[in-house]
């Protein structure tokens, strides 16, 4: 381009860098006139010291004056003793550290990096040099040059050089070639690279937006992205559409591409109700696995007890001093005589009492009896509640890493659980992928027991297993109905149970349930900020409060009341550990949530600890059951929690819930997601907001669909 130029020289300073983006701008220093030049640009931090180069078109600010606007910078190798010095020194080299590269510039001035470069076993001259460090430096040195050059043919083509390091991770001297002919191929293969960044690099490179590669990818992606939503599987028309919106391309071409993919075995689709329905191999091979094992266990009758089931449950009416409901006793009964059995019921309703049970009847029968959840704190309480074992159904199944991108685990159709009896608690949070692995790992004498709500939201994940195993109604269900729990929490059960009905909640007649009326939004965050701090001083405890929003945005979603909450309780004050990540920051005091599952770690999506310190880049946070130090880009993993979303409260429990509900969280006002923040609560709940949005949420009944096909196949319905 015409008005482009280059400029070379040494890094000053560093004057800003953006928080939430790749923006930055610095000083350098002129190599041709050693005057001083002020950078803007998108790129890789460049280190103090560093020799550049800039390419760049030259601008007027305002205050500042005449500066560079850089569409690109590279590293440039340094070509002074001193400043090869520093470069080697700096640790860019792997194998260099300070000492060993003022040996080396001593021995070798000027020419270091030529000979690092063309004769580097001259290196062997220097003490400290053998056979092995000589690889190490060498290769490393290679890479590093490899890195500079593909960043600055990123920068380039407009797109991030931050993608350099890990595309000669993977791809070595192919990384040009990846990045023109098979750029979509980094989804799978790169972390961190998802469609939309590898589209991006694919269209700068040069890919026709037209192409069937191109196509083909963002049809995957979109399924991708629906089942990210809940989804199992999307009638082709949809899914075409929304391709067609994202990519901007033909409909008919698209249609032509999801044939082929389809021909090639790529994805799979089934029709049914002359709708055809298109699925991911996975998601595909999953859903028919589940159904089929469902109804497998169906089919099975186990042996009947040896003990009289009604005789043990009269002794066991003894023992607890109450009466079981008829639906209770007529749970324990069946426990043993289904191969599957779902129990569901509100709070309160005497699940757990249920499960208590059937445990000690099927302790008396000598069966070995596995528990488990879907989650780590569902696991706990269901330990806790049954002073026995529990795990996580992913731990149950003992996870030995991936293969072919998916999780593989030591107990599956080949090594089955040794177990005659499985039951799963909170079972409305289980999700396709992770009920498909624990069935594949049952015996076919195994009898399993599932027991949750069914009016939860359903799970994070793919699927809408409870409900749609309901719905088919193929095996049997045992719906508990009697409301039992009446000391504390009486009044949030008995509301919760309003609730579900569609009518409104009894509030403020006593202290366990209040509503908390604002006239405008923008007065909910501070309302919601005085009772947090209230609240947790009266509990002595931040973990027993939890302020729930159904949402990100708004002046009353999670975002906002996180910054104000955090700026209320735990400010900024000299001499608090900080570390800024991208718009947040962290400080030592703060409550926050890990957001997605980490298993080298052991710790998982949902779960609330206290950051307990902070040094530069490393985050140290207390979870009850360990600590985690969350380094570099690790500290993305979490977000504050004083505020999170109804959904990632799932299967928690707090003492204290404070709901807000106000007019502009709209379609999010439904009626199964009050319920869920409700009985997230065993002591009290508290809703800030507006009679007319609680009115809304609580008529409104629409949740949205989730596509899947598993109540059809499980009725054996005809799906081809
Ligand atoms: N048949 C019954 N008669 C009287 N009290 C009962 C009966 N069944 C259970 N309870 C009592 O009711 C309370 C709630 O029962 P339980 O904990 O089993 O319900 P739950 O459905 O598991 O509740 P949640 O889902 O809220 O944990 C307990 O105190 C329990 O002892």
């Amino acid at each position: 381009m015409a008005d482009m130029e280059t400029v070379q020289g040494a890094v000053e300073r560093v004057l800003f860098e953006a928080p939430d983006s790749d923006y930055i701008v610095f000083r350098i220093r002129r190599e041709d006139d050693e005057s001083l030049l002020t950078v803007t640009g998108n790129g890789p931090k460049p280190l103090v010291g560093d020799r550049i180069e800039i390419m760049g078109r030259w601008t007027q600010h305002k205050k500042y004056g005449r500066q560079m606007a850089a569409s690109a910078w590279k590293r440039l190798i340094p070509d002074t003793a001193d400043g090869i010095e520093r470069f080697l020194a700096s640790g860019a080299v792997k194998g260099i550290g300070p000492s060993l590269a003022r040996r080396i510039v001593s021995a070798f001035g000027s020419q270091t990096m030529a000979v690092l470069e063309k004769e580097p076993k001259r290196l062997l001259e220097i003490e400290g040099i053998g056979a092995k460090k000589l690889a190490v430096i060498t290769e490393s040195f290679y890479e590093e040059k490899q890195v500079n050059d593909l960043a600055l043919d990123l920068e380039t083509h407009g797109v991030s050089g931050r993608y350099a390091a890990r595309l000669v991770q993977k791809y070595g001297e192919e990384a040009l070639y990846v990045l023109t002919e098979e750029p979509y191929r980094m989804i799978a293969e790169i972390d961190g690279i998802g469609f939309k960044t590898a589209d991006q690099i694919a269209l700068a490179y040069g890919m026709d937006p037209q192409s069937p590669e191109r196509l083909a990818a963002g049809l995957t992606y979109v399924l991708q992205d629906m089942t990210q939503n809940g989804h199992v599987c999307i009638p082709d028309r949809e899914l075409v559409y929304r391709a067609s919106l994202i990519l901007r391309a033909e409909q008919l071409m698209l249609r032509d591409v999801l044939t082929e993919a389809l021909a090639m075995g790529q994805l799979c689709a089934d029709d049914y109700g002359g709708e055809t329905y298109v699925y991911t191999l996975q998601a595909y091979e999953e859903e028919r696995g589940v159904a089929e094992r469902i109804r497998e266990m169906a089919a099975y009758t186990p042996p009947k007890p040896r003990r009289h089931v009604e005789l043990f449950l009269d002794r066991w009416q003894e023992s607890c001093q109450f009466q079981l409901a008829e639906g209770q006793r007529e749970a324990v009964s069946q426990s043993l005589q289904s191969g599957m059995l779902v129990i569901t019921g509100g709070p309160g309703t005497g699940k757990t009492t249920v499960v208590q049970a059937i445990i000690r009847l099927a302790e008396q029968e000598g069966l070995r009896i596995v528990l488990c959840a879907p989650t780590g704190r569902a696991a706990k309480r269901l330990a806790e509640t049954t002073e026995r074992k529990a795990k996580t159904i992913h731990r149950l199944l003992v996870p030995e890493g991936f293969a072919g991108g998916r999780q593989v685990f030591e107990y599956n159709e080949t090594k089955q659980l040794p177990a005659d009896l499985v039951i799963v608690d909170e079972v409305s949070m289980l999700d396709m992928e992770m009920l498909y692995h624990l069935l594949q790992a049952l015996s076919p004498r195994c009898r399993c027991i599932l027991v949750g709500d069914a009016d939860q939201l359903p799970s994070v994940g793919a699927g809408a297993v409870l409900h749609d195993i309901i719905q088919s109604e193929i095996l049997p269900v045992v719906r508990l109905q009697t409301i039992f729990r009446q000391k504390e929490g009486g009044r949030i059960v008995t509301n919760a149970h309003l609730i579900n009905g569609g009518r409104l909640p009894v509030v403020n007649e006593d202290e366990e349930f209040r509503f908390v009326e604002i006239e405008r939004e923008e007065q909910g965050a501070d309302v919601i900020c005085r009772l947090y701090a209230a609240e947790t001083a009266e509990a002595g405890d931040k973990f027993a409060v939890q302020v729930l929003s159904p949402m990100y945005k708004n002046p009353c979603g999670v975002d906002n009341l996180n910054a104000v909450i955090q700026s209320a309780v735990n400010g900024p004050q000299k001499g608090k550990g900080e570390h800024k990540a991208g718009k947040v920051t962290f400080r030592t005091g703060d409550k926050v949530m890990q957001k997605q599952n980490n298993y080298d770690k052991g710790v998982f999506n949902g779960d609330i600890g206290e950051i307990f310190a902070v040094q530069d880049d490393i985050v140290y946070v207390r979870y009850p059951e360990q600590d985690i130090k969350y380094e570099g880009q690790e500290i993305d993993e979490i977000t504050l929690a004083y505020a999170i979303t109804v959904h990632k409260s799932q299967g928690s429990e707090y003492h204290t819930v404070i709901m807000t509900l106000v007019n502009s969280h709209g379609i999010m006002l439904q009626r199964n997601l009050l319920y869920t923040a409700v009985t997230r609560a065993k002591g009290k709940v508290i809703l800030v907001g507006t009679k007319a949005a609680l009115r809304t949420a609580v008529q409104n009944v629409r949740t949205s669909r989730r596509f899947t096909l598993l109540a059809q196949r499980l009725r054996e319905e005809e799906i081809c």
